[in-house]
């Protein structure tokens, strides 16, 4: 396959960079940045030195029409709402890592972005790729809307849950924490070495963008699901999100039960590991796989539910879940290419 990312110069792109470079159904990679055209990719990234010889290439959708089967777009919200409509009857298909595509309602969208949406024909024809809830409609997609890094850890840990009918819905409340990663390869004073290195901050508190995305998901599992409480912190490390996730129970069940009930739930998805009971996931033990690691444990007290969930936010969160979206819209193995231990210590 020939494939296109746009963002190259970015966290993103370079994880689907790192990842694509050793898949093996992948003939040819075409890179491209919108600032850094006809310099070299190890000008931006020097730990490709003597592995990469590629040239960036300027954004040319004519060339891509022609060129490019499959076209990754990990750039930031707004680019996709550009690019997508003008390769929408074209054969290429696109996976698309940033928030434009995944938010079905125009007007909530806007809401939480803070920008305009993209026409409603093009998001009716985005699939959200996430494959353990959807992996039928994903085989037949052209346009892939992959999930955001915290929405994959949240819904991923509360889906079983939340389609089982096992909690009040009202009752979730998630509390995340991100590395810095995910706040992209672009400098901010927030996430500088100071202001993070020995510190830890809660930010868009009840406003970020992610809580209409884990809204949705939820919806289509259980429409009783409305509002939940989630908040985002960032905290000093690289990679890695922690969601832990909180619910009241609707019915007596054991910890056994609710350990087997999500066995089976994920039986058929070979990235998410449901650990033993009592044994609980670190960010640094999904650390560059495609691994969601979750555990579940009922409180006897009170009636509650902790779930824990961990990814890396550059690979499940975003470039891993997107080559795994490539995979089943080509039809390839699912983990044809993200068949990586995690990289430990
Ligand atoms: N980082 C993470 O953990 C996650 C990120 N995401 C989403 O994935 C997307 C990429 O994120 P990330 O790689 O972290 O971001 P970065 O900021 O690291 O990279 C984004 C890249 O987009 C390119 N870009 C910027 N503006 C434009 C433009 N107008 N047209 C075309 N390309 C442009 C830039 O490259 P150049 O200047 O060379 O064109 C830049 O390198 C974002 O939407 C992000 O929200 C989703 C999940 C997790
Ligand atoms: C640490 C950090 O800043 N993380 C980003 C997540 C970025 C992301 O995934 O954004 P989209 O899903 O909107 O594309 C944030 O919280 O906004």
């Amino acid at each position: 396959m020939k494939v296109g990312i746009i963002g190259a110069t970015g966290y993103g792109g370079a994880e689907l960079y790192r990842i694509l470079l050793n898949h093996p159904k992948v003939e040819n990679c075409i890179l491209y940045s919108s600032s850094e055209a006809n310099t070299l990719y190890t000008d931006s990234f020097p730990h490709l030195s003597e592995i990469s010889n590629h040239v960036l290439q300027g954004i040319d959708i004519e060339e891509i029409k022609k060129n490019i089967d499959v076209l990754f777009l990990a750039t930031p919200a707004g680019v996709s709402a550009e690019i997508t409509p003008k390769l929408i009857n074209s054969n290429v298909k696109i996976i698309d890592l940033s928030g434009d595509l995944r938010i079905k309602n125009r007007a909530d969208y806007e809401k939480w972005y803070k920008r305009e949406a993209v026409e409603q024909p093009v998001l009716d024809e985005a699939i959200y790729g996430l494959p353990e809830l959807n992996r039928e409609e994903i085989k037949k997609a052209k346009l892939i809307a992959n999930p955001g890094c915290f929405p994959t850890a949240t819904i991923l840990g509360l889906a079983p849950i939340v389609q089982g009918n096992i909690i009040k819905e009202s009752s979730i409340i998630v509390d995340a924490k991100s590395g810095v990663s995910g706040a992209g390869r672009g400098s901010s004073r927030a996430t500088s070495y100071s202001e993070i290195n020995e510190n830890m901050k809660i930010y868009k508190v009840h406003e970020h963008q992610h809580v209409p995305e884990i809204e949705q998901a939820l919806k289509r599992l259980n429409e009783s699901v409305e509002a939940i409480s989630f908040s985002t912190h960032l905290i000093p490390m690289t990679r890695g999100i922690m969601s832990t996730i909180y619910a009241d129970l609707k019915r007596d069940i054991t910890d056994e039960e609710l350990h087997e009930f999500y066995k089976q739930f994920y039986k058929e998805s070979p990235f998410v590991r449901v650990r033993p009971l009592n044994q609980y996931p670190a960010t640094k033990e999904v650390y560059g796989s495609n691994f969601c690691d979750i555990a579940v444990k009922v409180d006897e007290r009170t009636k509650r539910v902790t779930i824990v969930s961990v990814i890396d936010n550059l690979m499940k969160g975003a470039a891993g879940q997107a080559v795994q979206n490539f995979n089943i819209i080509n039809g390839f193995e699912e983990n044809t290419g993200l068949y990586l231990a995690p990289l430990f210590p």
